[in-house]
Formats: structure tokens, C-alpha cells, sequence
């Protein structure tokens, strides 16, 4: 008889896509990243986004005045492309520490409006990433009111992904947060310059979740919850042991009335727990095994950077998150806040 483990313990894991937003917020979302993950990427959607090497420099002096004392974190900076960032930008980052570009499309997602218009436009500036070794992270829905907002990721790829693999066939393209079968099928049979990151929701909601008893404001984010076959399949990517698929949580805070609004902002905060949900998610498939190559070790391949050497432990044991964690003035309300998590990091 096999008995389910009552603990693991895996490399240290990395988040390859969060928000960590600016100032006043940093206390919170860097103390929570910098408990679990060694590095993390750091998304630029900042306002005003994060377009140049020395606003990339001066925002990651910022996260790292954040770091609490006694820990280890390493903030991973990128830039935000928009229809003018310069190819002689590229070698700068580059030149700065810089290791990727994130691709919006304008109107996409929150904080979006400065997204690029028309890939056709980035062209000299995409050429300049593939010369300098720069990844491309991709927010990989389509825009336009024209296509169903469930149907928005399938499209991007026939529309986007298909022609710039063809335009740049040795760019390096993270197809960030994936939600649908049809991207986790793509990417699996695709070459090696593509990979995917799958965040904690995706893997443990279909977007019931977002309409059970009420509207549930706190699990709205872009790209949207999908049906349950979509669910299975990203589960079944996540847990495959398959490289191209690993960690990035896509923790996106917002203060808790903006969310709980009529037009309520689109992110799931998950810092606070998020190997926890992660771990909880491949327990449920059967596949704690398969945790660490998704988590630790994939990411780090992917972005030719070496895999962290300390380790952490997870134990099976319920604990209950604070109901909400300040956020500058404001409150911020996790995902799933105020219910018990069945793993829980061992300190
Ligand atoms: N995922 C989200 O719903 N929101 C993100 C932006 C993004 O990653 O698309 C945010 O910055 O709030
Ligand atoms: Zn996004
Ligand atoms: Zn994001």
C-alpha cells in the first residue's frame, strides 16, 4: 500500500512571471516572493511601464531595498515593448542585465494602453532581442471586441505566435500564463525556443470559480479562468515533466476595492502561497514527483541560467492565510483568502 508523503522537499524554486507592482507595495509582495522563490521575473507594466535599461536598473534598486533582511532574492528585470522602443535600447538592457522583453498587446490586460499596436511595427526591435539573446514574454491573447474573450489565446496563436516562429525562428519566447488546451498543445509541439509558464489558478480552477454563489471579483484575472477540459490539459502539461512548461504565478495585486468594483481589475494575488497551491495542485494530479522539474528546474534551462543549489521543504499540514495583507494604504485579499491551504512551507 502507498500512503501519500507527509512532506517534500525540492531545489529552490524560482517564479518565472510575477507582478510585484512599486513603492509602498514592495514591502508586501517582495517579503512574500523572496520567502519562497531565489529569483523571480519582474514584469514591467509599471505606471508609466518600464521601457528603458536605466528605468529597469532604478526599479530593481527599488525591489532589492525591499528585500527582507536574512534573505536571498534575485529580482530578474525586463522591459515593456511598445511601438518606439528603439533596437539600441535592446543592447543597453542587454549591456544592463536585462533579460527579457514582455510583449502586450495594447488594450490586452491591465495596464496595457502603451502595448504594442502591430508586431509588424517591433520588428527592428525584435531582431535586435534575437541578436543580443533577449527573450520574448509574450501576453498571448489578441484584442478586439470582435473575438470572444474565452476565444482570445486560441486566436493569438494562429494570428501571432505562427508567423513571428516563422519571422524569428531563433527568439526565445516565453508564452506567458497559458490557459487553453490549444496553447499547451501548441507549445508542446512547437521546437525548443518556445516554452510556457502555467500559473497556481490555472492549474486549480475552471471559471465556475468566478460565478459560484455571486460574482467572486478575486478570481478575475487575464487571460480568464477556462472550462474544465481546458484545466486538464494544463494540469496535464505542468505535470507531464516536460521542460517547455514551468512556474510563473502571475501574482497580480490590486487594492482589494479596485477589485470589488463595477469594472473590477483583472489579476489573482498568489504570492503569499503560491508553492503551496502549486504543491497542492500536483498532489491532486498524483504528481508531487513532478513538482520540482516544473518549479526549480525548467525555468531555469529555459532561460540558460543556472538552477539554485539550496532547497526547501513543503509539509502537508493545513494553515489558514491572514484574511488580507496592507498594500500601501489600501488592503490586498489573496486568492482564496480566508480559506485553510492544505501544504505549507516549512520555515
Ligand atoms: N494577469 C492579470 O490579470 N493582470 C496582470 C497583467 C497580466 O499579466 O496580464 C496585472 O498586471 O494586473
Ligand atoms: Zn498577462
Ligand atoms: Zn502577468
Amino acid at each position: 500500500m502507498s500512503t501519500a508523503p507527509s512532506s517534500i522537499s525540492i531545489l529552490r524554486p524560482d517564479d518565472w512571471h510575477i507582478h510585484l507592482r512599486d513603492d509602498a507595495a514592495l514591502a508586501t509582495t517582495v517579503a512574500h516572493a523572496a520567502r519562497q522563490f531565489a529569483r523571480a521575473i519582474v514584469m514591467p507594466n509599471l505606471k508609466p511601464p518600464v521601457t528603458t535599461a536605466e528605468l529597469a536598473q532604478a526599479y530593481k534598486a527599488r525591489i532589492v531595498a525591499a528585500i527582507p533582511q536574512g534573505l536571498r532574492f534575485e529580482p530578474l528585470m525586463t522591459l515593456y515593448l511598445t511601438d518606439k522602443l528603439a533596437p539600441e535600447e535592446i543592447v543597453r538592457a542587454k549591456a544592463a542585465g536585462v533579460v527579457a522583453c514582455k510583449l502586450y498587446p495594447a488594450g490586452a490586460t491591465t495596464n496595457s494602453d502603451h502595448g504594442v499596436t502591430d508586431i509588424r511595427k517591433i520588428y527592428p526591435t525584435l531582431e535586435a532581442m534575437q541578436r543580443e539573446g533577449l527573450l520574448l514574454l509574450v501576453h498571448g491573447e489578441v484584442t478586439g471586441s470582435e473575438v470572444d474573450l474565452f476565444d482570445r489565446e486560441a486566436a493569438f496563436i494562429d494570428q501571432h505566435m505562427v508567423p513571428l516562429r516563422r519571422d524569428f525562428p531563433e527568439l526565445k519566447i516565453v508564452f506567458e500564463h497559458i490557459t487553453t488546451r490549444e496553447a499547451a498543445q501548441y507549445v508542446t509541439e512547437t521546437d525548443r525556443f518556445v516554452g510556457a509558464t502555467i500559473t497556481p489558478q490555472h492549474l486549480l480552477f475552471n471559471r465556475n470559480a468566478i460565478f459560484t454563489g455571486g460574482i467572486r471579483p478575486h478570481y478575475y484575472c487575464l487571460p480568464v479562468l477556462k472550462r474544465e477540459e481546458h484545466r486538464l490539459a494544463l494540469v496535464q502539461a505542468a505535470t507531464s515533466g516536460n521542460p517547455k512548461f514551468f512556474l510563473g504565478t502571475d501574482s497580480a495585486p490590486h487594492a482589494a476595492q479596485l477589485k470589488e468594483h463595477a469594472t473590477g481589475c483583472a489579476g489573482c494575488y498568489s504570492a503569499h502561497a503560491a508553492i503551496e497551491m502549486y504543491a497542492e495542485a500536483f498532489d491532486k494530479a498524483g504528481a508531487l514527483d513532478k513538482l520540482e522539474g516544473f518549479a526549480s528546474l525548467h525555468g531555469a534551462d529555459f532561460y540558460n541560467l543556472p538552477r539554485n543549489t539550496d532547497r526547501i521543504t513543503l509539509v502537508r499540514e493545513s494553515w489558514t492565510p491572514p484574511e488580507s495583507y496592507p498594500f500601501g494604504q489600501a488592503d490586498l485579499k489573496p486568492l482564496r483568502s480566508g480559506e485553510a491551504l492544505p501544504w505549507k512551507l516549512a520555515d
